[in-house]
């Protein structure tokens, strides 16, 4: 039965005792009738999908006050990368109607372009659905999240508003090192795991062999885990069943003063900042004032609703939803995700928050016209609204001008934000070489963060003032084939790995931990993985803190010019090789000119290497047919000049391909 008469506010101890009847017996039982309360008005019960095609009032706002939290489920699926979590997610939203079956629905959660063509979810979205299940209706909030290690930041903050996660694990390649990583997400924020087996359809899929893995792996029982194929459809229909029953309801109450989580914020060009946020307690509407906890700025929100998959206005929103809410925040500094919003002139205790992103990954990003500054300044600003991941500082370089330093999650991470910066802000910008940061503890006793190898101290203070130089560890997780552990044990050990262990997740499939600088990771640490396991091998990891390292200064000199925007620090082992390696490849990106330039790598003030570009040559002279030797001479001489003007005075083109090219080892 669809219709029911529900107090507009349950108490708290009811919604508490209906929680806990619905995860312990998952028979649900009809709300208490409280006298007075108002009736709601009926809702269209024909279909799954009801609530957002019956616009409620004139404004088109839908009614969603007869969800309370114990008949609201808001949770996410994580998983590996393309284990098939935008796949689930859009056949879920098939199913509950709010999007159609026509096929062209792909991936709908994957809304920004570097996503479709990418093929990879990088922004966590959330999508809210209505479905029926054992005569009561339910609001459920799908929030996909990204699978790339990159991301973890974007999983980790979109956990915070779930109660429950489907833990999707590929039935043919089983689990990998992001399923054990994320699984320690979700266990660790206290979320009801329930694993599922996706791509059973594949002939190479063994159901089985990927249960027993979880089991082992994460001690969770696998007798009753669903298989189903995303793509086909098969066994879906059981997966919201499943999400109701063995997921609690969100806790709070209705009877508290609003109080909410802001966990995303994105940037629209018609309504401003919008805000996505968890609702703690009580309610909010259009027209109500709320404040920020972290600033003590009040807004009034013009426009609250929730996301089916696009903005869909609703009356109002309450305790246990999940839904965007469109407050006048004009400037998107003020945005700050992890802050609690509550009433006006009714304050209350601030949630925990977030622990801020790390940066792991540093790069110079600058214009390429430097009259574009002011422009790239507003699109970063508004991007970084969009991944508050990202770290800005401002930067000046000898060699490049004004720009930033921005600080990524990892190096995926800086290619997609650089490929968003072009295609949704038209910028033209040139990228660094992406450096980790390090740590110089000074003989003062002062320590100091580098972010840009050309802070870092050259070899003169490193010998009078620096005691010691520390650079960022990971803790890696791999997962491979056993006929793989050669190469794998090699690869680490070469990228100056620590191996710590490795056990057998089943008969065949090796896990292997180590610690690796975060320094080796940046560089093509990912494509040697790929090609020495032939793509079979994964790999996840999470920063373990700094270690004492003997690093070094390597500088890249232009016709005896150092260009500061080309330096990077490494391990004094890789000087030589790295240093070689650098001056080659910069000789093979480099265009000629009508001068020699000459390419130097220079460490411990000593060069390493030595390239030379060959100029262009032009020959001054065609056009003086025959004539005295004298007018020949004077030609020559003055091209000559020329050419001393230009190695003097003009500028060494370089192209993009140069700066990416530093970190890029070509040797092994
Ligand atoms: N055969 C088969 N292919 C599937 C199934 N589910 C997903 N796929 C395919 O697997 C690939 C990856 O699917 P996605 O849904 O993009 O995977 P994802 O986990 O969202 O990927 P990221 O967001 O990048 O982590 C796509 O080519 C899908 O068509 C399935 O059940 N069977």
């Amino acid at each position: 039965m669809y219709l029911r008469l529900r107090p507009l506010a349950a108490t708290a101890a009811t919604a508490t005792t209906l929680a806990s009847t619905v995860f312990a017996s998952t028979v649900l039982r009809p709300f208490p009738y409280t006298p007075g309360a108002r009736l709601q008005s009926p809702l269209s019960h024909t279909r799954r999908c009801y609530a957002a095609r019956t616009p409620e009032n004139k404004r088109g706002e839908i009614d969603i006050s007869a969800y309370p939290p114990e008949r609201i489920r808001n949770f996410s699926i994580i998983a590996h990368i393309d284990h098939g979590k935008s796949t689930l997610a859009d056949r879920l939203l098939e199913l509950t109607g709010v999007i159609t079956k026509s096929g062209k629905n792909k991936q709908v959660l994957d809304k920004l372009k570097v996503e479709r063509e990418r093929g990879i979810t990088v922004k966590a979205q959330s999508a809210s659905m209505f479905f029926e299940h054992d005569g009561d209706k339910y609001l459920l909030n799908l929030i996909d999240t990204p699978g790339h290690v990159d991301f973890s930041y974007e999983v980790s903050r979109s956990l915070a508003a779930c109660q429950g996660t489907i833990l999707l694990v590929d039935a043919a390649q089983g689990i990998q090192a992001q399923t054990v990583a994320n699984f320690y997400l979700a266990f660790g924020e206290g979320l009801d795991v329930i694993p599922i087996l996706n791509k059973v359809d594949l002939p190479t899929a063994e159901p089985e062999r990927a249960a027993q893995q979880i089991e082992s792996t994460f001690e969770i029982d696998s007798s009753n885990i669903l298989r189903i194929s995303a793509k086909s459809g098969l066994g879906v229909d059981q997966v919201l069943p499943a999400i109701i029953e063995k997921t609690a309801p969100p806790q709070g109450s209705a009877d508290k003063p609003f109080k909410a989580l802001l966990f995303d914020t994105w940037y629209d060009t018609y309504v401003g900042v919008v805000c996505l946020m968890a609702i703690k307690d009580g309610s909010i509407k259009r027209g109500d004032r709320i404040v920020s906890s972290h600033s003590g700025t009040k807004y009034e929100v013009t426009e609250v609703g929730i996301m089916h998959p696009e903005q869909t206005p609703t009356t109002q929103l309450q305790v246990g939803q999940v839904g965007y809410i469109v407050c006048n925040m004009k400037s998107i500094a003020e945005a700050h995700v992890g802050d609690t919003f509550y009433r006006e002139k009714c304050p209350v205790e601030a949630l925990p928050g977030f622990v801020p992103a790390k940066s792991m990954v540093f790069a110079g990003v600058f214009p390429i016209d430097a009259g574009e500054f002011d422009s790239l300044n507003e699109s970063i600003q508004k991007l970084t609204l969009n991944d508050s991941s990202v770290s800005v500082h401002k930067e000046t370089s000898a060699a490049l001008g004004q720009g930033w330093r921005l600080g990524f999650l990892g190096t995926l991470h800086m290619d997609v934000f650089r490929q968003r910066l072009e295609e949704e802000y038209d910028a033209n910008v040139l990228i660094t070489s992406p450096t980790v940061p390090y740590q110089i503890k000074y003989t003062d006793g002062v320590t100091k963060f580098i972010r840009t190898p050309a802070d870092f101290p050259d070899a003169a203070t490193m010998q009078d003032f620096v005691e010691s130089t520390m650079e960022p560890y990971v803790s890696a997780t791999l997962i491979f084939p056993e006929k793989y552990l050669g190469n794998m044990l090699e690869l680490c050990t070469t990228h100056r790995g620590e191996i710590q262990n490795h056990t057998f997740i089943d008969e065949t499939r090796v896990m292997l931990k180590c610690q690796l600088p975060m320094a080796e990771i940046v560089t093509d640490f990912f494509d040697k993985l790929k090609s020495k396991s032939q793509g079979f091998a994964s790999f996840d990891y999470e920063e373990s803190g700094y270690q004492s390292s003997d690093l070094v200064k390597m500088e890249v000199l232009l016709n005896s010019e150092p260009v500061d925007a080309l330096a990077a620090v490494m391990h004094k082992n890789s000087v030589v090789t790295v240093g070689r390696d650098i001056a080659k490849r910069l000789k093979e990106v480099i265009r000629r000119q009508l001068f020699d330039i000459i390419i130097q790598t220079a460490a411990n003030g000593k060069i390493v290497a030595r390239e030379t570009v060959k100029q262009l040559r032009k020959n001054v002279t065609a056009k003086c047919y025959g004539g005295d030797i004298t007018r020949k001479m004077k030609l020559l001489n003055r091209q000559k000049e020329g050419k001393k003007r230009m190695k003097r005075i003009g500028k060494v083109e370089l192209p993009q391909e140069a700066f990416l090219s530093i970190m890029t080892k070509s040797q092994d």
